[in-house]
């Protein structure tokens, strides 16, 4: 489907690292800035609990999750914007992602660090001066346009122009566009510029193994995202990492040592997932149990659609149970018998976890 996540940060702070964990592929992570030139893009399935029990329930042939991209980014430096480093390449790599998952080293060690020292705060101001003036060029160019358009009278600029003249303020006093506040209707008007700060954010804070507590590195990611209502992961990828190559049993055991019951991985996936604005609806038959997403505020129609679109075209109503109701009522008959199976229609919007069967004619 398409819909990615990139992972962006310092160069060496544990990006491929992390990326291999996600899709245990074996590109490079070695102690050396720039060891991912080209971008690496993996499928990650989302772990999700509820659907081993639907299975447990339905006994189904197969039990299929649903998925996100992760893209592995290659390190951007000071000076990105202007060429520096790999410079523009990876800016347009951001540009075709649609969430950002910012890895921020959290862990000290030997392991090199571009600025010389292990300083979360400045690497995350790094970054950000990188993106605002890269979307600042994208920006002032877009309003140059704008300007020249409206003269001549024409319509859309002048709705874009003040747009753009607010984003050039912010982002001139080197503000993210999305602390901007603008309002769905700005948004669109700036779409096609596909502005890096406009997507949406996490961090990940790459930990020691002993870092997740009493670490002031930590702490301080916590505090600047909580300032800019985004979310932070804390996760050390270079256990994960190990974790990944592990068969399962010996993961288990690996996990149990360690007072856990999933890996961190887990938390960065979901993240991601909600990051992206994405959302479950179950389908439970006897030959899949399947989980598939659709965006958040999807309508019944809109969420057939994602199976098929003669489903979308064609559609009737959505058989419709929640997934407390199907577990409690260990299933759709017995939902439905206690009246728990509703019958929803082309307004329905689609809500986490609804297990749905959709009626319709082609
Ligand atoms: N949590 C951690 N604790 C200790 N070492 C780590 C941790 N995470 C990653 N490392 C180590 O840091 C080094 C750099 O990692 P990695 O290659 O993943 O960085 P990167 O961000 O992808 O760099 P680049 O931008 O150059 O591609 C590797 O030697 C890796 O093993
Ligand atoms: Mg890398």
């Amino acid at each position: 489907m398409g819909i990615k996540c990139g992972i962006v940060g310092l160069p060496n702070v544990g990006k491929s690292t992390l990326f291999n964990a996600l899709t245990k592929a074996g590109i490079a992570a070695a102690n050396f800035p720039f060891c991912t030139i080209e971008p690496n893009v993996g499928v990650v399935p989302v772990p999700d609990p509820r659907l081993n029990a639907l299975a447990a329930i339905v006994n189904p042939q197969k039990v299929i999750p649903t998925a996100v991209e992760f893209v592995d980014i290659a390190g951007l430096v000071a000076g990105a914007s202007k060429g520096e480093g790999l410079g523009n390449k990876f800016l347009a790599h951001i540009r075709e992602v649609d969430a950002i998952a910012h890895v921020v080293r959290c862990f000290e060690g030997d392991v090199i660090h571009v600025a010389g020292k292990v300083d979360p705060i400045a690497d995350i101001e790094t970054i950000d001066t990188e993106l605002a003036l890269a979307d600042l060029e994208s920006v002032d160019k877009a309003l140059n346009r704008a300007e020249r358009a409206a003269k001549a009278n024409d319509k859309e600029a002048l709705a874009k122009k003040p747009v753009l003249q607010k984003l050039a303020a912010g982002l001139n006093e080197g503000k993210s566009a999305r602390s901007l506040g603008l309002d769905e209707e700005e948004k669109a008007l700036v779409r096609d510029l596909f502005l890096l700060t406009l997507k949406p954010l996490m961090y990940i804070a790459n930990v020691a193994d002993d870092g997740f507590e009493n670490n002031p590195l930590l702490d301080a990611v916590r505090e600047r995202a909580a300032g800019e209502g985004a979310e932070v992961v804390p996760v050390c990828a270079a256990i994960e990492e190990e974790l990944a190559q592990l068969d399962e049993a010996d993961r288990d055991e690996f996990l149990k040592d360690m007072g856990l019951d999933e890996p961190g991985l887990n938390r960065v996936i979901r993240a991601g997932y909600k990051l992206l604005d994405l959302q479950t609806y179950f389908t439970a038959g006897v030959k899949e149990v399947r989980a598939w997403q659709v965006k958040r505020g999807a309508t019944g129609p809109q969420a057939a659609g994602v199976i098929h679109s003669d489903f979308e075209k064609g559609f009737i109503r959505a058989e419709t149970v929640s997934y407390d109701d199907f577990i409690q009522y260990k299933g759709e008959a017995g939902a439905a018998a206690a009246g728990r199976l509703r019958k929803e229609g082309k307004d329905y919007i689609v809500k986490d976890g609804d297990v749905l069967h959709f009626l319709f004619n082609v």
